[in-house]
């Protein structure tokens, strides 16, 4: 096993990419600390996973609080701390993409997905680094950045920036990061079907167009995330920091 009896927080886990990933962690012996949102209608959904995970055989135990508090990586931390004694892996996960058009793109909407999907990952990642370096083992710190770090897109205006600011979070950190052996990547998801963009990907032509645009021939699932994490996570990626692994089928390359 990849994982054996590490700590692994993943923010954003209650569904989609953040829940498989927690599985496969789980899979791979990992404990884990489930962040969400704290919604009710999240709930049920963080309690039918700590309940799978536990069918592992693994522990699992939840912290509801949203990814732009300030202070939710701190409650994340103290969390892992007091049921698992410890962090070893954060993968900051959580993350919103309200398609909307540029030039009357609502302030509140930007300034929301901004505070979501960086400003919030920002603190998460600087209070399970302090954590880290206490502990004097190392660790590892995955941010679910995307595609859409590298490339544009007409409704994404707000979403894009965020992309390419935790990969470029995670470089940095990296070399801030590296004298104490904890290692920073980012995963660089394609298009994964999932909540983020089911009204999206309705419309059929859309729908098509994406699937057309990937050479593996479809679109991704949360579980074709989940074993690039764990391999990030794990000391089989004990040399790579600093790295982006791009998971799309093939999308980026193919121009024509
Ligand atoms: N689905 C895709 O095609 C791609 C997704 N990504 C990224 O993957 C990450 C996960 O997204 P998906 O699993 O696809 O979507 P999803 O909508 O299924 O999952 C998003 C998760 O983030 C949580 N979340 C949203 N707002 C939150 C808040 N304010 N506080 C705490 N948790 C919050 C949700 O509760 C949910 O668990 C996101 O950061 C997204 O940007 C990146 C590239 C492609
Ligand atoms: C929400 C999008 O469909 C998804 O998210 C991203 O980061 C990429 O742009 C994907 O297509």
């Amino acid at each position: 096993m990849l994982l054996n009896d590490k700590t692994v927080i993943i923010t954003g886990a209650s569904r989609g990419i953040g829940r498989a990933a927690a599985l496969e962690c789980a899979r791979q012996g990992a404990n884990l600390v489930i962040g969400y949102s704290g919604s009710e209608s999240s709930q049920p959904l963080v309690d039918e996973l700590i309940g799978e995970i536990r069918s592992l055989g693994r522990d699992a135990t939840s912290v509801g609080a949203p990814a732009g508090d300030p202070n939710t990586g701190d409650k994340l931390v103290d969390a892992a701390v007091s049921h698992f004694g410890s962090v070893d892996v954060f993968v900051n996960n959580a993350g919103i993409c309200p398609f909307h058009s540029f030039l009357d793109m609502p302030r509140d909407t930007y300034l929301e997905t901004v505070n979501t999907n960086l400003n919030g990952a920002y603190f998460a990642v600087q209070a399970a680094a302090n954590r880290m370096k206490e502990q004097g083992n190392g660790g590892a710190i995955i941010a679910v950045s995307s595609i859409s770090a590298l490339v544009g897109g007409a409704m994404q205006t707000h979403y894009t920036p965020t992309k390419a600011g935790l990969l470029s979070l995670m470089q940095s950190c990296a070399v801030a990061l590296g004298p104490y052996g904890i290692r920073c990547n980012a995963l660089l998801p394609g298009t994964i079907e999932t909540d983020i963009n089911k009204d999206d990907l309705a419309d059929q032509d859309k729908r098509d167009y994406m699937i057309g645009r990937t050479p593996l021939g479809r679109l991704g699932r949360p579980e074709d995330m989940a074993g690039p994490i764990a391999f990030l996570a794990s000391d089989m990626a004990a040399y790579v920091t600093g790295a982006s692994l791009l998971v799309d089928g093939g999308m980026f390359v193919n121009l024509q």
